[in-house]
C-alpha cells in the first residue's frame, strides 16, 4: 500500500520509526553505581554511539521545575521505578531527535523489568546487544557513597542505596535472562579498573559491526 492515502505528518512519523527500526540498539545494565554512565562515556568517545541515560533524562525533567518532574522526583527519591510510559515516551523522543547522525544508540539504565523491554521492542525496535555491567553489591554500595559526596544525587544516600539495590534484584535481573535466551548478552566484569573494563566493552562492540 502507498503512503498517498495518509497526511504529510503521519508520513513523516511513519519515516522517524523507519528510521529507528533499522539503528543499531545497545541495552547497558547493571546494577547503581555498576559503572554503565562511565563505560558508555568512553562508547561514544570511541564509537560515536548516542548515549541516552534514562536516569539522565528523568533527572532533566525534574530540573525543568515542571509537574511532571515535581512526580519524578518524589518516586526517585524513594528509590521506586516511574511509570512504563513515561520513561519510554522520553527515550523514544530523545531517540528521533539524533535519527539522522547517530551511529547507534546506547540505552543506559533501560530496560529496568521485562515489561520495560517488551514494550521498548513494540514502540522502537530489537537490540543487538545487551551489555551486562557486572560489580558486586558491596562494590557498589561503595561506589555510589563515595559519588553521593560530589553528585548532588538526592538517590545517592544509604537509604536509597539499599532500596534501589533490592529492586535491582528483583525486577532487573529477570531481564537479563530474558535477553540471554536470545543470545545477545555480553558479560563485562565491572570490578577491574575502568580501563581494563572498556578493553572487554569493546570487544563486545567490535563484534557488531
Ligand atoms: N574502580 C572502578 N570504579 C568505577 C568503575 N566504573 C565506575 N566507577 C566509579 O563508580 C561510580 C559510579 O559509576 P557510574 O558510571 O556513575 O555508575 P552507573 O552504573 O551509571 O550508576 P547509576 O547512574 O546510579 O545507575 C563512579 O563514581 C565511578 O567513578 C570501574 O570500572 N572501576
Ligand atoms: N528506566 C528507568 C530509569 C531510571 N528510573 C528511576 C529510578 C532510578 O533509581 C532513578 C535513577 O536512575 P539511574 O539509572 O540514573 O540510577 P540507578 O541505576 O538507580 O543508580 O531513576 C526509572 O524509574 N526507570
Ligand atoms: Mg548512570
Amino acid at each position: 500500500m502507498g503512503l498517498g492515502c495518509l497526511s504529510k505528518s503521519a508520513v513523516a512519523v511513519l519515516k522517524t520509526d523507519d528510521k529507528l527500526k533499522d539503528a543499531k540498539i545497545v541495552f547497558v545494565v547493571g546494577g547503581p553505581g555498576s559503572g554503565k554512565g562511565t563505560q558508555c562515556e568512553k562508547i561514544v568517545a570511541k564509537y560515536g554511539y548516542t548515549h541516552l541515560s534514562s536516569g539522565d533524562l528523568l533527572r532533566a525533567e525534574v530540573a525543568s521545575g515542571s509537574e511532571r518532574g515535581k512526580q519524578l522526583q518524589a518516586i526517585m527519591q524513594k528509590g521506586e521505578l516511574v511509570p512504563l510510559d513515561t520513561v519510554l515516551d522520553m527515550i523514544k523522543e530523545a531517540m528521533i531527535a539524533k535519527a539522522d547522525v547517530s551511529k547507534g544508540y546506547l540505552i543506559d539504565g533501560y530496560p529496568r523489568e521485562v515489561k520495560q523491554g517488551e514494550e521498548f521492542e513494540k514502540k522502537i525496535g530489537a537490540p543487538a546487544l545487551l551489555l551486562y555491567v557486572d560489580a558486586k553489591a558491596e562494590t557498589m554500595v561503595k561506589r555510589l557513597m563515595k559519588r553521593g559526596e560530589t553528585s548532588g544525587r538526592a538517590d545517592d544516600n544509604e537509604e536509597t542505596i539499599k532500596k534501589r539495590l533490592d529492586l535491582y534484584y528483583k525486577a532487573t535481573e529477570p531481564v537479563i535472562a530474558y535477553y540471554e535466551k536470545r543470545g545477545i548478552v555480553r558479560k563485562i566484569n565491572s570490578e577491574l579498573p575502568v580501563d581494563e573494563v572498556f578493553a572487554i566493552v569493546e570487544k563486545a562492540i567490535d563484534e557488531l559491526k
